[in-house]
């Protein structure tokens, strides 16, 4: 009713003015948007680690909480972008509400989906202090963390292959959101990936620098350079390691990952898997003998993936 389709006006992190929808509740105004499936929600953890914490509110219409108006907006545009994209309602599909807390523990420098929900950090001194929900590429990948995890196909194993795997969807569809860059962590003043150049943050763009390590998970903030290169040559085209890829565009390519993530990767698929998700995807969308199943093929042949 009338009282759920309420403006709210904010400043973002970085200045910027925002609307959004919010709701009346209990005298009061709140981060809470019931146009959008079932909902967004945008809570504070107050700098605790308690979550979801407390839905941010208001005495009036305005909200004077950067990094909560910055959830909160760039939520609504990643649901957005799901539904009108690849529609799907929601991160599971089932128009689950989408919840995020901000302000989670003390000058904490990340963001993570934590199986039920996005947190977001203020960040700290390596990054101006500038809160994680300041970048729409942010909102997108953790967003999509979800949306990976409660696919019935994949759920990709947060460890090695596929937990690399899981990172660069993850990278690879918020590319897609925030779409005038190749960058990861450009609006919070923190760029720690380039899916354009992955070598340029110390990953790996071919399988012959494929990085064995124990740290971070087996490395899926590391090798998912890898597939990321491959997403990027799929997209823009070009030359690498001697293999030349016929660019097909972001859209296209972004669809190819969403459908082999939903329909043909598995909990433990590796890089090798991956490759045939995607011809299958590619098959599947645009036809067996179509430029865009070359080009798949192509681009994993590029990064050493056959
Ligand atoms: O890769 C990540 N999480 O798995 C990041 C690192 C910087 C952005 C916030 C969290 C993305
Ligand atoms: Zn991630």
């Amino acid at each position: 009713n009338s009282a759920h389709h309420v403006t709210g006006t904010g400043r973002g992190v970085h200045g910027d003015t925002k609307t959004f929808e919010v709701s009346s509740y209990q005298g009061q105004y709140v981060l809470w948007d019931q146009t959008r499936g079932g909902g967004i929600q945008t809570y504070t953890a107050n700098n605790g680690s308690s979550i979801p914490g407390y839905l941010v509110a208001s005495r009036t219409t305005t909200f004077n909480d950067p990094a909560a108006v910055d959830a909160h907006y760039y939520a609504a545009k990643v649901y957005d972008y799901y539904k009108n994209v690849h529609n799907r309602n929601s991160y599971d599909g089932r128009g689950t509400s989408l919840v995020s807390t901000v302000h989670y523990g003390r000058n904490y420098m990340n963001a993570f989906w934590n199986g039920r929900q996005m947190v977001y950090g203020d960040g700290g001194s390596q990054n101006g202090y500038t809160p994680f929900s300041a970048g729409l590429d942010v909102i997108a990948h953790e967003m999509t963390h979800g949306v990976t995890s409660s696919s019935d196909a994949s759920q990709l194993i947060y460890r090695n292959q596929s937990g690399a795997l899981n990172e660069a969807i993850s990278d690879i569809i918020a590319s897609d959101v925030d779409s005038n860059d190749w960058l990861m962590g450009e609006d919070i003043n923190y760029v720690i990936r380039d899916l354009a150049n992955p070598t340029r943050y110390n990953q790996p763009d071919h399988m012959s620098k494929y990085v064995n390590t124990t740290q971070d998970n087996g490395g899926v903030h590391i090798n998912s350079g890898i597939i990321n290169k491959a997403a990027y040559l799929m997209a823009d085209g070009g030359s690498h390691y001697n293999v030349t890829v016929q660019g097909i565009g972001r859209a296209k390519m972004a669809k190819i990952f969403h459908k082999a993530n939903l329909d043909y990767l598995y909990s433990n698929s590796d890089f090798s898997a991956a490759r045939s998700a995607c011809i299958q995807a590619a098959t599947a969308l645009y036809g067996a003998g179509s430029q865009e199943v070359q080009t798949v093929t192509n681009a994993f042949a590029a990064v050493g993936i056959h």
